[in-house]
């Protein structure tokens, strides 16, 4: 899938295994990238659904403030470009506030319609 549809078919064996190499390096990051994004986001709803119970506001700016200094001096130690790490940092922090809106809409409408807590009784 990775090499045949790309149309480097025909090239030096040699290239191709350089190729094949690197690309092997770059799926494994890949993996990582989301594995690492996906135990973010764990973290993320927990502070959503704690925000929401305490009637916190969704998104925090100056905690955003924070975080893109920090990572824009981490990218320019580590050689990559600054300004594109801020944009990733803003467009994941954009799609957890979208999380943290609704899960604070679910926790409002939960509480209108059953103000006091009560559990629902049982069936059996
Ligand atoms: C996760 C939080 O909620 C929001 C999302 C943030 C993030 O994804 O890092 C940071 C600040 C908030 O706008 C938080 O307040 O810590």
């Amino acid at each position: 899938m990775t090499t045949s549809s790309t149309g480097t078919k025909d090239v030096d064996p040699a290239v191709r295994e350089e190729l094949d190499r690197l690309r092997d390096s770059i799926d494994n990051i890949d993996a990582a990238v989301v594995h690492m994004l996906a135990e973010r986001f764990k973290c993320t709803q927990q502070v959503g659904r704690l925000k929401a119970e305490h009637r916190l506001p969704p998104a925090d700016p100056a905690r955003e403030a924070r975080q893109i200094t920090r990572l824009r001096t981490l990218a320019e130690n580590a050689k990559l470009d600054p300004a594109f790490a801020e944009k990733f940092l803003n467009f994941i922090i954009a799609e957890v506030i979208r999380h943290h809106e609704r899960i604070a809409d679910d926790t409002t409408k939960s509480s209108v319609s059953n103000p006091t807590g009560t559990p629902a009784p049982t069936t059996d």
